[in-house]
């Protein structure tokens, strides 16, 4: 039986800036993602009987952190909202599949990996189920499952605003290298958002493009990660991490990533990384160092079948 395979890579929000509430609690922002080659990989293959029932199995570095049978993992969720949208009589013909999810990056720790997870499961299941969505139903439905799954369809540096949901085009990157450092402790992000003080920041202005990485850190040393704070307050070693990275050889800039705990920092290049990333090593901490994911995703269209 042949199966299909979809890397679920790390998001990052090189800034983000809360900048009002909604009346629902959920908070407007306006952030940068960009992804980092670091990624989750899933695995699909089909099952024999008929449903569209996900059979999920979850193996890798931080499986531990998760359970197989939940009905609460973005990955079985991201089926169960698909088989919603085609209404329970055409979810009925469509056949079970079974997914290998290999969990590489860390669990609730502000890199979206769960989106992604999501994300990427949506688009294996379009193949699978030989299904073609508009692409602003899809955007809505990526929507219900989580604030960051939208931006994880395609995988491409881009701006969000709204809670998350409203895309635009990224300045263009310069070429750069990046460490991740996670200190091993899981960060709610209700809870990050709860706590932090109850300010908010205007909207970045950014250029189109970033000739230098030296462009790039300037403008960004202007802006801010508003949950920051929070969850140094939460998670003090979060604190510790940052001030390791500033300290490696060549960082240009760090900062905590989304509701964290993990933190960025940006180098010259890759390999510049890659040289700073093997002088940090602390028990417990998760250090990834490497590029920009640069491809992006392709989203299936109806021509996409998975054949078993
Ligand atoms: C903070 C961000 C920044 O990219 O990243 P992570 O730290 O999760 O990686 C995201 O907005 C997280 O998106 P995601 O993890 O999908 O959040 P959701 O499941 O939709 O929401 C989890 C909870 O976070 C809060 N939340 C989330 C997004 C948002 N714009 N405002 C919020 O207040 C709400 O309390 C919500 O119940
Ligand atoms: N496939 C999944 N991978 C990671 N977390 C998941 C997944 N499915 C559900 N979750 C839940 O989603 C929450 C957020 O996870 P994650 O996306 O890793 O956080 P963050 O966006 O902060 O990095 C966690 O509490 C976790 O239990």
């Amino acid at each position: 039986m042949s199966s299909v395979h979809e890397l679920a890579h790390a998001k990052i929000n090189l800034y983000l800036h809360v900048t009002g509430r909604r009346d629902d609690g959920y908070h407007l922002l306006d952030s940068l993602a960009v992804f980092a080659g670091a990624a989750d990989e899933l695995r699909l293959s089909r099952g024999a009987g008929l449903g569209g029932h996900v059979d999920l199995h979850i193996e890798g570095t931080f499986s531990p952190g998760l359970r197989d049978d939940s009905a609460d993992n973005l990955i079985v969720r991201a089926g169960a909202l698909l088989r919603e949208h085609l209404g329970a009589e055409a979810a009925r013909h469509l056949p079970d599949v079974r997914i290998v999810l290999r969990k590489e990056l860390p669990v609730a720790s502000g890199i979206g990996g769960g989106s992604a997870d999501a994300a990427a499961a949506l688009r294996l299941l379009l193949r699978a189920w030989n299904l073609s969505i508009p692409r602003d139903a899809l955007m809505a439905l990526a929507t219900r499952l989580g604030a960051d799954v939208p931006v994880c369809l395609d995988q491409l540096s881009a701006r969000m605003e709204g809670i998350g949901e409203e895309l635009s085009p990224a300045p263009t990157l310069p070429p750069c290298g990046m460490i991740l450092v996670n200190c091993g402790q899981s960060v709610s992000t209700p809870q990050v958002f709860r706590t932090r003080a109850p300010v908010f920041t205007p909207r970045a202005s950014l250029p189109a493009r970033w000739d230098t990485l030296a462009d790039m850190v300037r403008d960004l040393s202007e802006q801010t990660n508003d949950l920051q704070d929070a969850a140094c307050a939460i998670c003090p070693e979060i604190a510790t991490v940052l001030a390791t990275l500033r300290n490696a050889p060549g960082c240009r800039l760090a900062r905590m990533s989304g509701s964290g705990a993990t933190c960025y920092a940006l180098f010259d290049s890759p390999a510049a990384a890659q040289a700073a990333g093997a002088t940090i090593s602390q028990p417990d901490w998760w250090v990834w160092a490497g590029d920009l994911c640069r491809s992006g995703a392709r989203l299936a269209t109806a021509a996409d079948s998975l054949h078993a």
